[in-house]
């Protein structure tokens, strides 16, 4: 029997699967925290930049370590028959590491410098950064690809908010990676970055490569070379070899020095090919605190406010669309928070219900547009199309009579609408979506979320019944590293197709709900048309936020 291995680092652990490379079958999970966690005030005791975010890289390399060697103890799988491994990765999470690809933080010197750390993809304090560049590139091409935007989770911000903050650690470094194409890098012992990576985070394309030297340098001199230096290593597809493993990891790990590693992945875009998708088409929606949709596609187009469309970044030969809503989850934990009235509280205790379950129950005896109400689902903002994270929700058809299921099922439909929106975006563009599959932490807790979105959009939904998408996707990838070159018949989509995940549970849409439904996303549309003009309704955040507006917003407003 041959066995591929799948890693899936995610923001505060990772997790490897020994998969059955014939059928896909998960033959075993290992997960583990990262033991310095995730740094958000202070570094040894000193504070840290405002929205700075940083990890101990050490822990990414101590749960592979760790997770592997429980695969193995608790498998007992002879090591030669693990013919592949594969690394999906957080993204933009990134690092400065030496000529050795030892981390900067590890030295002396740098001990305690937040900006020799890694930066977890959530750090934010490269926002001026972020807008200084996105400024310079306001004419130029690339910007389209990216939605109009450049955010400060990316590659070059956080670059260049180094070179700004310490020169010198910018210039004593000899690659900013990727988390995961550093642990790409170190098992197989030499620099690789993914087209996954490089594509949506590190603003390279595949026909033009990336951003040239006059603009780099108009943005800072100091960028001018980055990547003929700190950015440089070769581009390896998704889905092809980057090497084998070192002496030195194969011996660290347990496993034979003839196993193949697969170019790294982005975590969610790892959900594709894990949740067995392979032809363009099929919209997959990774739904938890945020939604990221996902679409494959034959065609490359511009689409307002959508995190990227890059070629071959996620299955080599077609553009990978990937597009968001910022708050998803977050915006019922919150309902449920603030303004669930304590009568319902006591009622889910009596019956030994979650509160989720318990509005579930209430708002399903509710008929279609019976709540009187429509709301946005802008709690945390807009991604895809406004990019405007000083966005805020509106209600509209409360009344003295209205409770709280009632509120709760709307906020329900406004994600829905909220991803009608990105759905119909595609479309207008004759970008085809037949079907949906969603993955995450939301479908499987929340099947009267699910028929809703099935009603709303009217298409057919597919829910993967299964934790681990990601790592699954991480460890096809494996697979298809193991074949690349040694059999040219076996492709990426072969190993998807064999190893992907197969079990949905499906929802139909009810073709009875369309007519309501599409009245009701008249409004939502009409009100998002309204609130995201109003500059009175802007203010209501700044006011409380005493934030400016951002930069994503102004290159809306300009091409409007
Ligand atoms: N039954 C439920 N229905 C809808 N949302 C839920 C339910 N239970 C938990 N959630 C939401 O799921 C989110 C967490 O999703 P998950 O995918 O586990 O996390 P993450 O997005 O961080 O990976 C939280 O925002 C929480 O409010
Ligand atoms: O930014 C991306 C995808 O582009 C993700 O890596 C990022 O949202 C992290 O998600 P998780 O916290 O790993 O669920």
């Amino acid at each position: 029997m041959n066995y591929v291995i799948g890693i899936d680092f995610g923001s505060e652990s990772g997790r490897a699967v020994l998969v059955d490379s014939e059928n896909g079958d998960i033959i075993k999970v290992a997960e583990m925290t990262y033991p310095n966690g995730v740094l958000t005030k202070s570094l040894n005791g000193k504070p840290i930049k405002a929205n700075m975010v940083l990890q101990n890289p050490n822990d990414y390399v101590e749960v592979l370590n760790a997770t592997i060697k429980t695969l193995l103890k608790e498998t007992k799988v002879d090591p030669n028959n693990i013919k592949g491994m594969g690394v999906a990765f957080t993204s933009c999470t990134c690092l400065p590491v030496d000529q050795q690809l030892t981390p900067l933080c590890n030295k002396e010197m740098y001990v305690d410098q937040p900006h020799a750390f890694a930066k977890l993809w959530k750090s934010h304090s490269a926002e001026k950064e972020a807008q200084f560049i996105t400024e310079k590139l306001a004419d130029h091409p690339y910007l389209g690809k990216y939605g109009g935007v450049i955010s400060s989770e990316w590659l070059l911000p956080k670059l260049l908010e180094i070179s700004n903050d310490t020169p010198a650690l910018f210039e004593n470094m000899d690659y900013f990676l990727e988390a995961g194409d550093w642990i790409v890098s170190l098992l197989t012992g030499k620099v690789s970055r993914s087209t996954c990576s490089a594509g949506y985070k590190g603003t390279w394309q595949k026909k033009d490569g990336y951003l040239d030297k006059e603009i780099l340098h108009s943005i800072h001199p100091s960028l001018a070379d980055v990547y003929t230096r700190q950015l440089k290593g070769e581009i390896i597809s998704v889905g092809c070899s980057a090497g084998t493993l070192t002496p030195y990891f194969a011996n660290l790990l347990g496993l034979s020095e003839n196993t193949a590693v697969g170019a790294s992945i982005i975590d969610a875009h790892a959900a594709v090919p894990g949740a067995g998708i392979y032809k363009p088409g099929i919209l997959q929606i990774v739904m938890g605190t945020s939604s990221c949709h996902l679409l494959l596609s034959e065609q490359e187009i511009t689409i307002p406010g959508i995190s990227g469309v890059v070629e071959d970044g996620i299955l080599p030969g077609l553009y990978a669309y990937e597009a968001g809503q910022v708050a998803v989850g977050d915006i019922f934990a919150s309902f449920i928070k603030n303004q669930v009235p304590t009568n319902y509280i006591q009622e889910s205790n009596e019956r030994n219900l979650t509160v989720f379950q318990l509005l579930n129950e209430k708002a399903e005896t509710l008929d279609v547009g019976e709540t009187g109400m429509v709301a946005l689902d802008w709690h945390n903002g807009n991604r895809t199309p406004y990019v405007n994270s000083n966005f805020s929700s509106v209600f509209v058809g409360e009344t003295l009579q209205t409770e709280a299921h009632e509120k709760y099922r709307t906020l329900l439909e406004a994600t829905a609408f909220g991803t009608k929106v990105i759905v119909d975006l595609f479309e207008e563009k004759n970008i085809d979506i037949h079907q949906i599959v969603v993955t995450g932490g939301i479908p499987k807790k929340n099947p009267f979320l699910m028929q809703i979105y099935a009603d709303v959009l009217q298409k057919e939904i597919l829910v993967v019944d299964h934790h681990q998408i990601p790592a699954l996707g991480a460890a096809i990838l494996g697979a298809a590293a193991a074949h690349d070159k040694a059999d040219e018949k076996y492709s990426l989509n072969s190993a998807i197709q064999k190893i992907g995940f197969k079990d949905y549970i499906q929802y139909s849409p009810n073709k009875k709900h369309e007519k309501i439904y599409n009245k009701l996303y008249g409004i939502y549309r009409n009100l998002s048309h309204y609130f995201s003009s109003n500059d009175d309704f802007l203010t209501l955040h700044t006011l409380k936020t005493g934030r400016e507006m951002n930069n994503g917003a102004k290159f809306m407003e300009s091409i409007k």
